[in-house]
């Protein structure tokens, strides 16, 4: 029988790629925060060209990190994000929330006549004050908290504004980019994103390094 030849240890595994991610990719335009997060996207989307649609707002990399230390809860539009937090790497036992599948959300999204993904952010209420909000599937979903910021809903810590796709994707973020209100913002431009980068965004702002 063959053994094959590969790394078995998961440490291991993981110190290789970061330091293949940071040898090949350029970081030189963040701050040693941002690269920390920057490495982790790089890792869940498999490609060193993402690198160049990230974008973060000065105060993106401290405002969140302090939210997640002070115990705000974390936000998620799909159950794939807030299933990719590693809940270990939590500094204050954060809640995770999805109310995607909220029995009230189809509802909600038949009466204001939008997805459910948009839809489910109505349930968020008080709470979203002060809270990390990470969007990194549906793009409807952000355009709807921008709506919901617009309209003088409490104030997250901080968005990370990642969903992916062909249809808003990329005008949901420029919109954020462009006026998040006030709230510190993340984003990755254009088509690229997704629940797994989002997720390890989030992953990293509640421990960075390993
Ligand atoms: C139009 C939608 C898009 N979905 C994308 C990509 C993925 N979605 C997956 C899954 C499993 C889910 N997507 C829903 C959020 C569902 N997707 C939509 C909607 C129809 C509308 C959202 C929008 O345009 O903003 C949305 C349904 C809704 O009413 O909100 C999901 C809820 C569908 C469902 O299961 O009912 C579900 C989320 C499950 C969860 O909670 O985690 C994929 C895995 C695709 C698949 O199933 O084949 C994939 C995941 C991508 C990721 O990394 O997250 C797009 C490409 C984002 C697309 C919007 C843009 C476009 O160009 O079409």
């Amino acid at each position: 029988m063959t053994d094959y030849d590969y790394i078995r240890d998961g440490n291991a595994i993981y110190e290789k790629s970061f330091a293949i991610i940071r040898s090949e990719a350029d970081l030189s335009r963040f701050s040693e925060a941002e690269a920390d997060v920057a490495v982790r996207m790089i890792h869940a989307a498999g490609s060193v060209d993402a690198v160049r649609h990230f974008d973060f707002s000065p105060d993106f990399v401290t405002s969140a990190r302090a939210a997640l230390a002070a115990g705000a809860p974390i936000f998620c539009d799909a159950q794939m994000v807030a299933h990719g937090v590693t809940h270990a790497r939590l500094p204050a036992g954060n809640e995770v929330i999805c109310t995607l599948r909220d029995p009230r959300t189809a509802t909600i999204a038949a009466e204001i006549g939008n997805t459910r993904s948009a839809a489910a952010l109505k349930l968020w209420g008080e709470r979203m004050a002060g809270a990390v909000v990470a969007i990194g599937n549906a793009p409807t979903a952000l355009f709807f908290l921008l709506e919901m910021l617009r309209d003088g809903a409490p104030k997250p810590a901080a968005i990370l504004g990642m969903p992916v796709g062909f249809v808003g994707a990329a005008e949901s973020k420029d919109a954020l980019a462009e006026n998040s209100y006030g709230v510190p913002w993340a984003v990755v431009r254009g088509r690229l994103g997704g629940s797994a980068m989002a997720a390890a965004a989030l992953n990293s702002l509640a421990r960075p390094g390993l």
